[in-house]
Formats: C-alpha cells, structure tokens, sequence
C-alpha cells in the first residue's frame, strides 16, 4: 500500500500517515469510497462508524456491500470489505449514533483528524462542535447527484462548519398545502402531513384540514366559510381521535378528507374566483379515469411497471382503504402509544401517499404521478451517483495529506459541480476562510437573535425546533438570565418535561431577555436574545409556517467598512460553487432539496486565511486570486491548486 513502499509517497507525508489515527463519520456512499481509500493510502489506524445497517437500495453506489451482507451494520461490514484490500491495517468499527454520550471530547482527542462522511446536517454540526471542543482538525464532505464538496476546518485556523449559514429546505406555505395546492408536490406534502396526523407524529404545524385563516379567503364571502366552522364536529377534536373515533373506517376517512373538507374549500368562494375549483369525490362512483387521462404516462400505462404507471383514481381509492387497514393494524400493535415513523422504503406507507396524493391532485385538477416519482419527490430522493461519490472520496484523501503537514492555507474548498464553469472546469477550488468572528458556533463569544410569536411559541417548541433542529444541539440546558437563574429546559430527562407545553411567555421573557443555553456533551455555550414579533408581524404570518424566526447577530447583518474594503465578497463567488455548496445541507428530512438559485447567507463577511511565512509564523499577505497569476491556465487559483494537489512536495 502507498505508505508502505518507499518513494510512493513524499517521506515527510508518509510518514505522517503510518503514525496518524484516524476517524471516518458514516460508511454510506462517500464513507465506502474513502474508507478504500484509506487503507490503500496505507493510513494503519483507522476507527469508524455508522448507525445504520445496509439495505438491498445500498448496494449499487456502497460497493464495500454485497447482497448477503444486507440488514448487518454498515460499519462492520465495510471494516471487513476494507480488510480485504489491505489486511496490514488496524480498522475499529463501531455500530452507533455520533451523537451519543460516549463519543465525548477526549474520545476525540485521540484522533489526528476526522472526516465526516455524513448526510444530513445536524450530525455534521454536531462533529464540527466536537472536533472544535477537542480541537482537532474535521475534513467535510457531502455529495448530492452530480455535486460534491470537501471543506477543512480547524479552530481558530479556518472558518468552521457552521461559519456560514446554509439554504434551509425549502417549505411551502400552509394554505397552499391545505386549501390551495397547485402542483404534485403540494399533494404529496399534504399526504405525508395527513399520514403523520393519522398514524405518525402529529405536528399542530402539519393540520390537513382547510385554513378558514387563508388571509386570501377571509372576504364577505369567506366569512361564510368561518361561520360554519363552528359547526365542523371535527375541529374539536384532533384528526387523530377524529379517525379513531371511526376506526379508521376507510370510507369515512375517504369521505371526510376528499369530499366533507373539499364542500368546505369550495364554501370558502373567494379561493376559486381566480383558479379552478376541486371536485369533491364520492366513493360510491368514483371516476374510472387517472387524474389526467391526457397524461402521456397513462397513454403508456398498459406496458408499464405498477411504480412507473399512473393509477387510476379507483384504483387509487382501493390502494387507500388497503393501506389505511394494514397502517391501523400496525399503530394498534405499538406498545406504550407508540406511533408510526413515515419512511419511504415503506412499501405501506408509500402506497398510502400514493394514494392520497393522487386522489387529491385529481380533485385539484393537478396532473398525477407514478407511484416511483412521488417516492423521489416525497423521500428527497436525489439519485446517489457512484462516481460524485468517487471523486469526493478521492478529494478527501488529497486533502488529508495537506491537513497532516497542517499546510492550511492550501486546503481550499472543493466543489463538484454538474457543468464547468466559465473557466471550463468542473472541480471549483474556493479560497480557505478565516473563521467568522460571528459565528454563533465558533466565535468567542456565541450568540444570537431569536424572534418568537410569544402566543405560539412552547417550551417544548424552544426545545425541540429551535435548540435541536435549528440550531443542532443535543442535550441542551437552558437557563433564562432573570437574576434567579430560572431554569428552562433541562438536559436531564424527565425534569422539565411538566413545563414543556406552557407558552414561554409565563416564564416572563420579554423583548430582551436573554437565554443562556448550554450543550455539556458538544461543550458549547450559545447565548439566545429573545425579540418578541410585533402583533401585525405575528398576524400576517401564516399559522403553518414556524413560529419563530433565527435572524442571527443583528450587528451582523451591516458588515464593517473594513471588511467590505479587504475581504473577499461572498457574492465572487461562482454560482456553480454555491449550489454545490448547498450540498451540504442534504439534510434526510428535507421536503425538497436546496436549489441551485437560493443563496448561500453568510453571517458577516468572509475573510480569506492569511498565509503564514512557515518556519516564522508572521503573517504574508492576503491571499487573493489576483496575486497570483498562472500564465498556463489564467487561473492561478485553480492552477495553483491543481499543482498542491498533485505534486505532494
Ligand atoms: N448520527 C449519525 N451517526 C453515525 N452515522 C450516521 C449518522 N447520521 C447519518 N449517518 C450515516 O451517514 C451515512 C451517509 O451516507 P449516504 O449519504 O450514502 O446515506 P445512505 O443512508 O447510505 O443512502 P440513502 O440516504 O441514499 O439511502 C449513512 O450510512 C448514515 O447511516
Ligand atoms: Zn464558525
């Protein structure tokens, strides 16, 4: 292996491989292709992990996988896969979560770096909080379809994980989803929302029935709609007891959702003046037909698969009553009131969103879709691509030699992207940041600004969608700043779990306050000052949406004279560079993928790193592109990458 015969490998660098120990986070699709990587390096101590363990959908792109292999932890079959191409090496391999307890700062400290080779941010975020606790350098990485990135960050050196902040997914307004939806994807959102409120999580956020609080419909004529609400037996009681209250009859569900809350949209006149009414439908004569019969998927409908074809809307309600009894029986075995978790590789669960989804496009007039697209649409399903993954792992490795000679200012980003940019390249070298001074993770001193509606806003809803999905956290502490130190949220279970349903307004947070939140496992200290939203504020926004807003360092928003003079604007950078930058929010709980046009934010002004004169240690100068012309490529930075890249002296 590369480490192991001489003159392979510059000697400074090999051996700094033979002597490193290091961790790899995830053995999915980028973890199999660096984990070979690696020991064909010759890296002799490598430790990885993963929580899951492998499905038949694995095996076309995680080729450490083989058939026999499927349902046995990722991460000990490719510790034993990896064996094969070099036994000469030591591989530990544990079958866990990240996040647990146990992987604590000095479980880090043992390492020489860390490459994460995750999928979804919050365990990225975590690892980023612990190799800065541990301070030890991480090396990130994701690939989504064609695109791909490798970053390095190390404290206090380069910017963090969280320096900048990511597209968030991208989320439909609640009156679209419940009154007005106008595309697939509004039904197939609908759909899981209704699947959650039936067998699943109910979120108060996810309602499926109309919204008599459409801003749009509430007119003289909408008015008519609000009265008779009162009379709906069904807004007493949650959609939940509503169906259980029935048994799950199918047909009374089927009624209920696409006929009864269809008259009440239709009530709502004001909605329809401008679009196309729905249709209500009735079990008893369903149409034969499928949502669009002009769809030239169901012109082709008899040579297709059941997933490729475009049910018709009887079959479709056949589909709902099967699924519908086989999800009641499953919710009614769960011990304790446990409930159904939606997964796309569900065989049930998806026939169920199949089935609504299409029903309720065909009430909408909204073309329908085969079972196998709304799989991809509803499980964000972005096609994995084996060779993205090739290349990121391979990037990894380059990058890793830098990181061992601790050469920061040449570990430039890397980014994949899916055509060449207008230097006709593919592979987009970024200039390595300095750390945002602001950065709510990484800065001296973290902090933030956090604007609630204080009539909607929960302890529970703090807890859960602020501290852990937002801002990824893990076992918070929270403490309000009041001079008695009065405790909001606790990390040890069960102690405040009594108060998680009181709005936090009884715990007099007002415009102001400031929250002190601590995370003893990620060792980090984040201070929350709260803005209260103005009563019109919290009026105008839609009841669906969030009812809180991250709105980070006000002083943030107004960069510093100084910076916008000297440093590096994130608006340089190339277009092709920021979609695969969104990358990195790959999150699996997306409802739809970053897209290319939504802007990277960046909290302050990005600062590239200054290079350091080595042996001295004095600062060189501001590395710019334009300093360093290449005459071969006219893109020095690119060119000068390259060369780092490939020429390891
Ligand atoms: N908290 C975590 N701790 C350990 N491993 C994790 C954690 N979160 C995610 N992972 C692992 O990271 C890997 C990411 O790999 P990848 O993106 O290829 O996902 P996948 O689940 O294998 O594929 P797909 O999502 O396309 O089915 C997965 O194997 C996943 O189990
Ligand atoms: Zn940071």
């Amino acid at each position: 292996m590369a480490s192991e015969i001489n003159g392979l490998l510059p000697k400074d660098i090999q051996d700094l491989v033979l002597k490193s120990k290091i961790f790899v986070v995830g053995a999915g699709g980028v973890g199999c292709e660096l984990l070979k990587n690696l020991v064909l390096t010759g890296f002799k101590d490598i430790h990885i992990i993963d929580l899951d363990t492998i499905e038949v959908s694995n095996l076309n792109r995680q080729f450490l996988f083989r058939r026999e292999h499927v349902g046995r932890p990722k991460s000990h079959v490719a510790k034993d896969s990896a064996l094969k191409f070099n036994s000469n090496v030591n591989i530990t391999a544990y079958h866990d979560s990240i996040t647990e307890a146990k992987y604590d700062v000095n479980f880090y400290k043992q390492y020489s770096f860390v490459m994460n080779a995750l999928d979804n941010r919050i365990a990225r975020s975590h690892v980023n909080r612990m190799c800065l606790a541990a301070d030890i350098p991480l090396i990130e990485s994701g690939s989504s379809g064609t695109l791909g990135h490798v970053t390095v960050h190390k404290k206090g050196v380069t910017e963090c994980f969280d320096c900048t902040q990511r597209p968030h997914q991208k989320t439909f307004p609640g009156c679209t989803i419940r009154n007005t939806p106008s595309d697939p994807i509004h039904c197939i959102v609908w759909s899981k929302h209704l699947f959650n409120q039936l067998f699943g999580l109910a979120d108060a956020d996810e309602d499926v029935s109309p919204d008599s609080a459409d801003p749009e419909a509430i007119s003289s004529a909408g008015k008519a709609a609000l009265e008779t609400e009162s009379e709906q037996p069904i807004s007493r009681v949650s959609t939940r007891q509503w169906a259980q209250g029935c048994e799950y009859d199918p047909q009374k569900l089927f009624h209920k959702f696409f006929n009864d809350d269809i008259n009440y949209l239709l009530s709502m006149d004001n909605l329809w003046k401008k679009r196309k009414p729905p249709t209500p439908l009735d079990w008893n004569s369903l149409p034969d037909a499928v949502a669009s019969s002009s769809s030239s998927a169901s012109r082709r409908a008899p040579i297709l698969l059941k997933d490729q074809r475009v049910w018709p809307i009887a079959e479709c309600a056949e589909v709902f009553k099967k699924s519908v009894e086989i999800l009641k029986k499953r919710l009614e075995d769960e011990k304790d009131g446990g409930v159904l978790i939606w997964d796309k590789d569900d065989d049930v669960a998806m026939d169920f969103i199949t089935a609504c989804s299409n029903i309720r496009s065909f009430i909408f007039g909204i073309y329908p879709k085969s079972r196998f697209d709304i799989k991809s649409m509803a499980g964000n399903i972005i096609p994995a691509i084996a060779s993205t993954n090739a290349i990121v792992g391979g990037f990894i490795v380059m990058t890793a030699f830098k990181v061992l000679k601790e050469d920061w200012y040449k570990c430039n980003s890397v980014y994949i992207q899916n055509r060449v940019n207008v230097r006709k390249e593919l592979y987009h070298f970024d200039q390595v940041m300095a750390p945002n001074p602001k950065c709510y993770v990484c800065g001296e001193k973290p902090e933030i600004v956090l604007k609630i509606d204080l009539e909607r806003m929960t302890v529970r809803m703090l807890n859960e969608k602020v501290l852990k999905k937002e801002l990824c956290m893990i076992a918070p502490d929270v403490e309000i700043e009041d001079g008695c130190g009065t405790i909001l949220i606790s990390s040890e279970e069960g102690e405040t779990d009594d108060i998680g349903d009181k709005l936090v307004k009884e715990f007099k947070i007002v415009n102001g306050t400031r929250l002190r939140c601590d995370d003893f496992l990620q060792n980090y200290n984040l201070v929350i000052n709260i803005v209260i939203m103005s009563e019109e504020e919290a009026k105008d926004r839609d009841k669906s949406v969030e009812c809180f807003e991250l709105v980070g360092d006000r002083s943030l928003l107004v960069p510093k004279e100084e910076d916008q003079a000297t440093n590096g604007k994130e608006s340089d950078k190339d277009p092709d560079a920021k979609e695969a930058e969104a990358v990195a929010d790959d999150d699996d709980d997306l409802e739809v993928i970053a897209m290319p046009e939504d802007d990277v934010k960046v909290l302050g002004t990005k600062r590239p790193l200054e290079r350091k004169d080595e042996g001295e240690g004095t600062p060189l100068k501001k590395r710019k592109l334009a300093e360093e012309p290449s005459p071969a490529s006219g893109s020095a930075y690119c060119m000068d990458t390259e060369v780092e890249t490939i020429d390891l002296d």
